[in-house]
This record gives C-alpha cells, sequence and structure tokens, in this order.
C-alpha cells in the first residue's frame, strides 16, 4: 500500500487543515482499496514564496551554513559519539550527541583545537551500557547546556518534545521521537532547510542500529513500539538520509533509509513476527532458560523446546511463536538451521 502526499509544495500553516483532510481521505481511500496509489498534490502557494524570499533577503548578511561532522568512537562500550558545529558562523558553535566519560577529555581537546563554542551535550536517550559524558563535559567547559528528552524523565538544563529545534549557528537538529528501546529515546535530524546539509543525518541512538536495533529486553523496552518508531520517524525520511547509530558492534560507520528499508532483518519484516521475536508477546523470563544470549546471536542449549509456559497462549500465537524462533534462527545461526526443534507442550 503506497500513500503518497506531497505535502512538502503545501504552505504550513493556512493549508494544514485541508491538508490533513486530504490526508485522511487518502488513507481512508487507501484502506477501502489494496494495493493503492493515492497521490495528492497541492499548488504553491503566495504564502510559501514569501516565506521563502524573506530566507533569501537575509542570505547576503549571513553566511550560508557550514558543517563540521565527526564521528568519535569509544570502545569498550561501541559507542558512537558525534560533535557537529557550524563553522561558517563567526562563533563556530557546536553540538555533541551521545558523549561518553571515559572519552570527555577527548571530546574537550577536541573542540579546543578545532576553535569551537559547544552550546549543547545531547542524549539521545538514557543509556544502560555507559555512563555518558555530559556531566564532566559540563565542569569541563563552562555554559555548555545539556539536554535529553522530557520523556526519558532525566535530568537536563533543556527537556526536549518532538519537534523542537536546537539551534547551533544557522543549522539545527530536530527532535523526532522513537521510543521502544527506552521510553525516551529520541532521533536527532538535521534540518529540511534549503541550507541545511544535503543528504539529510539522522542521530538515531539505540532505536535503529546498522542491520539492527537496540535491544527491548529492559528498561521499559517495546518491540512493537519499537518497529513503529523507526517506521514512522525514521524510515520516513528520503532514502538517502544517513543514519548514524549510537552503537555498532561489527565495524560499520553508518547506513542509509535505503539500506536499512532493504537489508535492516529485524525491521523490515511485517510487525506480528518481529514482535514475537522481538520478545514482545513473551516476556524474556520465559524464554531466558532456553537459549543463551552470545553477542547478539541466539544460540539454543538444544532443539527441543519444552515450554509449558505456552500453554497459556493460543494455537496462532504458538505458530507465531515458532515462526519467530525460526526467522531469529535464520537470521543469527543459519549453519544450525538444518536442525530442526520441536515444541513439546
Ligand atoms: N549485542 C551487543 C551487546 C551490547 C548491547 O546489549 N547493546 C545494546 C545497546 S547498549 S544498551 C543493544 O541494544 N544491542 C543490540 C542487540 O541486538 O543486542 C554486543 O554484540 O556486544
Amino acid at each position: 500500500m503506497l500513500v503518497s502526499v506531497s505535502s512538502w509544495v503545501c504552505p504550513t500553516r493556512w493549508r494544514k487543515g485541508l491538508r490533513s483532510s486530504i490526508y485522511m481521505q487518502a488513507l481512508g481511500v487507501a484502506r477501502l482499496v489494496n494495493p493503492v496509489s493515492v497521490r495528492v498534490r497541492c499548488s504553491l502557494s503566495s504564502r510559501a514564496v514569501g516565506v521563502q524570499s524573506s530566507r533569501i533577503m537575509t542570505g547576503p548578511t549571513t553566511p550560508k551554513p557550514t558543517l563540521l561532522f565527526r564521528q568519535l568512537f569509544e570502545k569498550e562500550s561501541s559507542t558512537y559519539t558525534y560533535l557537529l558545529a557550524d563553522v561558517a558562523h563567526p562563533d563556530r558553535p557546536a553540538v555533541l550527541v551521545d558523549p561518553v566519560d571515559k572519552t570527555a577529555e577527548r571530546d574537550v581537546a577536541l573542540v579546543e583545537q578545532l576553535g569551537l563554542k559547544l552550546l549543547y551535550v545531547m542524549n539521545t536517550h538514557v543509556h544502560a551500557d555507559h555512563v555518558t559524558g555530559t556531566g564532566l563535559l559540563k565542569k569541563k567547559i563552562p555554559g555548555v547546556k545539556s539536554a535529553i528528552s522530557r520523556a526519558s524523565d532525566a535530568e537536563a538544563d533543556v527537556q526536549l518534545d518532538a519537534g523542537e529545534k536546537i539551534y547551533f549557528g544557522n543549522l539545527h537538529l530536530e527532535v523526532r521521537p522513537t521510543p521502544g528501546h527506552t521510553k525516551g529515546c529520541v532521533t536527532y535530524v538535521t534540518g529540511e532547510g534549503m541550507e541545511q546539509p544535503r543528504p539529510r543525518m539522522a542521530f538515531t541512538g539505540d532505536a535503529l542500529l546498522i542491520r539492527g536495533c537496540g535491544r527491548t529486553d529492559f528498561q521499559g523496552g517495546d518491540a512493537s513500539q519499537l518497529y513503529r518508531s523507526v517506521h514512522s520517524q525514521i524510515f520516513s525520511l528520503p532514502k538517502d538520509t544517513l543514519l548514524y547509530p549510537a552503537h555498532d558492534y561489527k565495524g560499520h560507520t553508518v547506513t542509509t533509509v535505503e539500506e536499512e528499508l532493504r537489508y535492516n532483518p529485524r525491521l523490515t519484516k511485517d510487525e506480528v513476527r518481529n514482535c514475537v521475536y522481538g520478545q514482545c508477546m513473551f516476556p524474556s523470563v520465559f524464554f531466558l532458560p532456553f537459549y543463551v544470549r552470545n553477542r547478539g546471536s541466539l544460540a539454543y542449549a538444544d532443539n527441543q523446546i519444552k515450554l509449558l509456559t505456552l500453554i497459556f497462549f493460543s494455537e496462532s500465537c504458538l505458530n507465531l511463536f515458532a515462526e519467530g524462533i525460526q526467522a531469529y534462527y535464520a537470521e543469527y545461526a543459519p549453519n544450525s538451521l538444518s536442525a530442526s526443534f520441536t515444541i513439546t507442550l
């Protein structure tokens, strides 16, 4: 089912009501006819042109923003920290995303060497695997503000809500809520405007990892919610958007929306199946005795699964469960797939 509403040519305010009603109609039609392709076009209004021309008028006095970008790595927790700055701006203002305490010295030194003015230290979520460098950086660089989502319930100078923009010079990051790994997870996305970096860049935290996603078995995780978050907030970005995760355990550095839509084994299957092997229907406590968690792989202690607790679930649930196990097995232990397993009640 494809519903494509070219809202980007619609003037934002005065057509908002019309746009959403067209959108709802499109969805309605889409639900009735499947598959269907609905394309709705709005013409460019004088208001939108007005907005553009006022931006152009500020052009000569404001230098075109220029992004300085660094991807930094902390090897113990396999965490990426990202430094972004507008180096066309006289102050060279900067932000750091997901710093780690162990590498705070390195980050301070880099900020100084590059002559940047660090404005914000931003976290995509409350990290479970390492201590954030936020506190140390705030001590070492006076005036720096910490930022995290309001939904994370964590303390910070700035608590961010969906859609908010954090400016550094003439560049900004937009806040997109992507809960599922934790309830307060957000993705920071570079701006949409004409002078913002192209392709766009998204800092996905632990919501989306390259060919994977954040685990959902603790910290208020919810696999189904994570699936919806990634599809609605990240996969809806332009296909060439560069995706930068908070971790990588396999030596990858960056991916794109297009690549993950095609190759991400966890986030491109249908939701129900994902939900099953993402452990949302079956609490981990039921799973734990039956697998050995080993660096991202699931290795069954033996190929017989005697899960008496399943007696409480319907037959269709049981089938989905079996399908989920097979899918997980195929993904993580393809060489062992020839071995069959049985579910004995
Ligand atoms: N699978 C990792 C183990 C470290 C880990 O659990 N990382 C978290 C993010 S930090 S809370 C995670 O969500 N990993 C994804 C996963 O599939 O487990 C490893 O290979 O070392």
